[in-house]
């Protein structure tokens, strides 16, 4: 074997890396005055054997195929909503409530996904080991699947009955799906708001459906109710621009005002599930707002209206106290000058026509009227009925920041500070939502905040407006709108402005908004709410100490400097991610075309959250890495990093022998010190960190690791290796969860053989991976193929993973085909529910939950996993979390160290 020549490389990459540390820890002495002494001692572990072919690697379909044959574009691409077909496309769709209001017509439907993981032999095994059963599965529509959210112009509804027809969503039902015992609902849609009575005979006409009528109070509260409890963050606060996320305790949510603002105003108090009472109203409402203000500004749409807002001085509208006082503020009643005394009081001593007046500054005048009003009055109604808490929804609040703003300005002033607005991310959908609910079968009643999961808006650029013919898929119609979108240069970017208020300045006074000139995006609202995923299989992690107080984010995005830091780094990382992604897919003018749309999708929400973190909820790192990867699966990238990964694997598989031999060599203190370093090393193979990547340009896969591990110097950053240690030489630990992470060197060539020491001293080991691909993660459809070839050079393993029933197939191969397999202890795998870098214990598959239940030890390995999520949490067993930290300011944040630092964080049982 060419020795030499590895040497000389292996030093070269040495070379590099210390390079790049000596400088690091220079720029930090030069600042700290820091005098670390590092223990230098180096072992050489590994082999120099050349990699060989081996296993092959499952595809990890993780969604149907679409059937895009025949799809084409009808009419101008250029118009808003282009009209797509997709003649031969067949849908799963199902599930329909209407809210018809005055002003708005709010959809929401439910889409059925299949059960899309096969129930392979793994799952199998796993659940005869784990006693899991099908058995808490309900129906329909419990099996799985998403709410989707749209919007309509009531006067334009037939470009939503257009929508209906051609989803289909009025022909999906329960019965052609499901037979158990429903009666036939087909042919009827729940709805409410008064178009239920209005439009209904539209309805029947047009798509044969009746619609069937629920009271709006009724539904109003039942959707408020069920966002409440069911969602994470659905309510936030909004103040002078700051928009902060409120966890509603949903054993401490009653009672509470609820205030409806659509056309007119409702104002119910709601002390319960369908305990309720309507309190007040008001007729100055959404309506009154876009009504007047179309009549003054000509404006033709609501959006145009809102936007004009933005450029508003309303001082050249209204009356100040100012203005009375001769500048002065009347301060002995605490009015300032800015306060409004009077809206639109000054333009009765003007001698000026109404074309005289900026459009700008009318649209803000009406606004702060009638927002203030509604704050002030849904104000009293609280204090009426000694109410601490105020919700507002109805679609007149569309996320503006100005509006928020004003509402909450006048219920914070009037109460002193006592009562609380709060607004409702889903602020317009609680009449549909509430329609939804109120489908005697929708199976959602004790649905809970863990099976639901509230993916990205993906879709919702290209949701509403057009779409005729058969059922479509929406590939297609977002690659599409993604290329308009490049056409139209800043339109999806677009933020609608965060208005940096200056400041009150007194009794009901404000300064003018401050933002000036950018566009309110099109269609704010369907931006601001994504899909919901209903899970119904997701669990908490048992073994969580409090799941109440976890919080899987280590990194306060809150931080502007931070998300600014990670949203470049990602933005970075999409040239090299689209090339990998396209070749995962044969490079074809198809994918070259999705992969170009998936970066101009990615893109365009980078840059929207840039503008406005919160846009999506509460923003954590790993709703970023998750986003990635979902908007990868979105544009049909089902495994980016497959030949990565698979290459890997079998350089890394070639040299296990050796290593096995080598660790079987050593005595059990030391082998335990070797087994942790091989994890931390080995870590070092990540694709998605930028330094990394870098790195894999310089030397082959073999040689990183040795290099890598040749590194390994004690004591780490963090190194409770001793305490881990000292656990060890006590009775064996019952079952131990792994939660693993890359591919290749990191699972072959460090945790396969960690796993292998656990089995050996006889703990039950359960390799716990990801359900779907990212990055250059293992899946646990990938893994048995790997264990089953690691087995063919292992005892322990082979015997460890027949007991776990993995080795089904692989037997045949075994070099040692005896089969007193009973001595050992199970080796399983199971999938962990998820599909990012990242790991939210808050929901993770049954079979995670169920595996949970007898272990006692857990190990948390990488970067994503346990630095960027999770290494703070408390577990109520002993916990063991490993990661190299591959990047240089995460390193400095967490563990004030440097890149390439290593992790090895022990805590006993809590
Ligand atoms: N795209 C839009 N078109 C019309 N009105 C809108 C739009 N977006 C927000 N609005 C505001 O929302 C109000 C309607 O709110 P909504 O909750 O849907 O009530 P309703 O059920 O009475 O239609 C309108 O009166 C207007 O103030
Ligand atoms: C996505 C990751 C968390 C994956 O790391 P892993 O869990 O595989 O150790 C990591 O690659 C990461 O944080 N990357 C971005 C940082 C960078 O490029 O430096
Ligand atoms: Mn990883």
């Amino acid at each position: 074997m060419a020795g030499s020549v590895q040497n000389q490389q292996q030093q070269q990459l040495l070379g590099i890396i210390e390079e790049e540390e000596e400088k690091l820890q220079k720029q930090k002495e030069e600042t700290e005055g820091n005098n670390n002494n590092n223990n230098n001692t180096r072992k050489q572990v590994g082999s120099d054997m050349a990699p060989t072919a081996g296993n092959s690697i499952h595809r990890s379909g993780s969604r149907p195929q679409l059937d895009v044959s025949k799809a084409e574009i009808q009419g101008n691409v250029e118009e808003k909503y282009p009209t797509i077909l997709l003649p031969n496309q067949s849908d799963d769709l199902s599930h329909l409530a209407l809210d018809i209001g005055g002003s708005l017509i709010k959809l929401v439907y439910f889409s059925r996904h299949e059960d899309q993981s096969a129930d392979d032999k793994r799952k199998r095994s796993v659940k005869e080991r784990l006693g899991l059963s099908n058995g808490n599965r309900r129906s329909f529509p419990i099996l799985g699947g998403r709410l989707h959210f749209v919007k309509f112009e009531t006067r334009k509804i037939n470009e939503c009955l257009d929508f209906i027809y051609s989803k289909q969503l009025h022909c999906g039902g329960l019965e052609s799906h499901y037979s158990d015992g429903v009666t036939d609902q087909n042919g009827i849609i729940k709805a409410t708001g008064g178009g239920a009575y209005k439009y209904a005979d539209l309805f029947k006409e047009r798509l044969g459906v009746s619609l069937d009528k629920e009271d709006e109070m009724n539904c109003l509260v039942a959707g408020a109710n069920f966002l409440l409890k069911a969602i994470r963050h659905e309510a936030f606060t909004h103040m002078e621009g700051h928009k902060e996320f409120v966890q509603i305790d949903p054993n401490d949510l009653f009672p509470y005002l609820l205030v409806n603002i659509g056309s007119g105003v409702s104002m119910i108090k709601v002390d319960g599930d369908g305990k309720f009472e309507r309190v007040s109203g008001t007729n100055v409402g959404g309506g009154t707002y876009w009504g007047l203000g179309r009549l003054l500004t000509k404006c033709k749409s609501f959006d145009e209206l809102l936007e004009l807002s933005q450029k508003g001085d309303n001082r050249t509208m209204d009356m100040l106290v100012g203005d009375i006082y001769g500048g002065l503020d009347y301060s002995k009643i605490g009015l300032s000058a800015s306060t409004i005394a009077s809206s639109f009081g000054k333009t009765i001593s003007e001698k000026k026509e109404l074309e005289e007046y900026r459009p700008e500054d009318i649209s803000l005048s009406l606004l702060r009227m009638i927002s203030y009003n509604i704050g002030q009055i849904a104000y009293l109604n609280a204090l009426r009925f000694r109410l601490k808490r105020i919700f507002f929804g109805g679609f007149f609040i569309r996320g503006h920041a100005y509006t928020m703003d004003t509402i909450s300005f006048a219920v914070h002033f009037w109460s002193n500070g006592e009562a609380q607005a709060m607004f409702l991310r889903h602020e317009g959908f609680l009449g549909a939502l509430g329609a939804f609910m109120s489908y005697e079968k929708h199976g959602l009643d004790d649905l809970m905040v863990h099976q639901l999961v509230e993916r990205f808006p993906m879709g919702a650029p290209y949701t509403g407006g057009k779409i005729h013919g058969p059922p479509l898929g929406d590939l297609n119609e977002k690659i599409s709108w993604m290329e308009k979108f490049l056409q139209k240069g800043t339109e999806i970017t677009a933020p609608v402005p965060m208005t940096p208020l200056a400041g009150t300045t007194g009794l009901g006074g404000f300064e003018v908004p401050l933002s000036k000139g950018n566009t309110l995006r099109s269609d704010a609202s369907a931006l601001n709410v994504g899909v919901l995923h209903l899970v119904p299989t997701l669990e908490v992690f048992p073994l969580l100490a409090d799941p109440k107080l976890y919080d899987p984010n280590t990194i306060d995005l809150s931080d502007h400097s931070e998300l600014e830091y990670w949203l470049t780094i990602l933005s970075e990382h999409l040239p090299d991610l689209v090339d990998k992604a396209v070749a995962s897919e044969g490079g074809t003018d198809d994918a070259k075309r999705r992969g170009d749309a998936f970066a101009r999708a990615f893109s365009a929400h980078l840059a929207r959250l840039m503008e406005e973190p919160s846009a999506y909820g509460k923003l954590g790192l790993a709703n970023l890495l998750e986003m990635r990867e979902e908007c990868l699966r979105e544009f049909q990238f089902a495994d980016a990093y497959r030949s990565i990964k698979q290459r890997e694997n079998e350089a890394s598989l070639a040299v296990l022998p050796d290593l096995l031999v080598e660790l079987d060599s050593m005595d059990e203190e030391s082998r335990l010190l070797t087994l942790i370093e091989g994890v931390l090393a080995a870590n070092i193979f990540d694709w998605g960190s930028r330094a990394c990547v870098d790195l894999y340009h310089k030397g082959t896969i073999i040689e990183i690791y040795r290099m890598s591990r040749n590194k390994m110097r004690r004591p780490w950053r963090v190194d409770d290796f001793d305490e881990f240690k000292e656990r060890m030489k006590m009775p064996c630990h019952k079952r131990a969860l792994l939660f693993v992470d890359n591919s290749g060197a990191d699972i072959v060539l460090g945790m396969l053989p960690l796993a292998r020491e656990l089995l050996r001293r006889g703990t039950e080991v359960v390799l716990v991976a990801n359900s779907l691909p990212a990055l250059n993660d293992v899946t646990a459809m990938e893994l048995p193929d790997i264990v089953a070839e690691a087995a063919k050079h292992c005892d322990i393993l082979r015997r460890a993973a027949e007991a776990g029933g993995l080795l089904v197939d692989a037997m045949i191969n075994t070099s040692d085909s005896s089969k007193e397999n009973s001595s050992s202890v199970p080796l399983m795998v199971v999938e962990n529910g998820c599909g990012s870098p990242c790991i939210d214990l808050r929901q993770v598959s049954s079979e995670l939950a169920a595996a949970a239940k007898d272990a006692d030890l857990i190990i948390l390995e990488g970067m994503g996993r346990a630095l960027h999520t999770n290494l703070n949490a408390l577990f109520k067993q002993d916990a063991l979390k490993l990661a190299m930290v591959k990047n240089q300011r995460l390193a400095e944040k967490l563990v004030k160290g440097n890149i390439y630092d290593c992790i090895c964080k022990y805590e006993p049982a809590s």
